[in-house]
């Protein structure tokens, strides 16, 4: 209830996370947001459903297993925030996962494992980019947790402006990464490389 009091004092969201998607009759959909869904048949991994009569959009994470920040996919995330942020209609968004069990399963592993400092440092560009996108974001933003959110999972939902998360205790989510002894590099190229090679070696 206090989250739809906070919506509704923002930007007037009116029981938004009760409304159908834009699969519903009465929603018309933006021309953005046809490219997009254009987009979406030469790239699955994301999936967005825009109600025009609410103005929210749901962004459905659908890369199986788990749903890992894989460069393709951290890429294919900032185009479909980018597009919703350019359309006026879109005021809010709701990000969740279409898979059962995992909401993200944080950074794709296999992207720190090999590869060469340069793809390295697109990779953590990437991560960088995403959160700086969703955390400046003129949209209310809610992360929609339905499954375990460890790590780049859980800082996924920390760019949004709310979380609600399942009740289910075999769900979990937390800043987990240090156990497997990754440390997010600070902000310049010259850093992210330094750090590339403690990834690969
Ligand atoms: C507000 C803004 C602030 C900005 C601050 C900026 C600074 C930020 C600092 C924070 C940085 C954040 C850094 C994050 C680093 C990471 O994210 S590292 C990744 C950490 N992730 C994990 O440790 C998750 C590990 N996975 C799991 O715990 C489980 O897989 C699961 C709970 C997610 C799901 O369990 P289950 O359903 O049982 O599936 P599994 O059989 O375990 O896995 C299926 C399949 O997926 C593969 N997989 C799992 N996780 C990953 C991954 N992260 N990357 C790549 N692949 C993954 C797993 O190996 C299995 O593969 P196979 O089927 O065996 O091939």
């Amino acid at each position: 209830m206090a989250l739809r009091a906070a919506l509704r004092q923002k930007c007037g969201l009116i029981g938004i996370l009760s409304q159908p998607s834009s699969s519903g009759s009465h929603s018309r959909v933006s021309a953005v947001l046809v490219s997009q869904m254009r987009n979406n048949a030469t790239s699955p991994k994301i999936k967005v459903d825009f109600n025009q009569s609410t103005g929210v959009a749901v962004l459905s994470m659908q890369s199986p297993p788990v749903n890992s920040l894989s460069l393709d996919f951290l890429t294919e995330l900032c185009i479909s925030v980018e597009k919703l942020e350019m359309d006026r209609a879109c005021r809010g968004l709701i990000i969740t996962s279409s898979l059962p069990k995992v909401f993200s399963a944080g950074l794709d592993i296999l992207e720190m494992y090999g590869k060469s400092p340069e793809r390295c440092g697109e990779f953590w560009r990437a991560v960088q980019e995403m959160w700086l996108k969703m955390y400046s974001s003129n949209m209310v933003t809610i992360a929609a947790i339905n499954g375990s959110s460890p790590a780049g999972g859980c800082l996924l939902s920390l760019t949004c402006d709310y979380r609600i998360m399942s009740d289910n205790p075999r769900y979990s989510i937390g800043l987990n990464e240090t156990l497997l002894g990754i440390v997010a590099p600070f902000g310049t190229d010259k850093n992210i490389i330094k750090n590339t090679h403690t990834c690969s070696n």
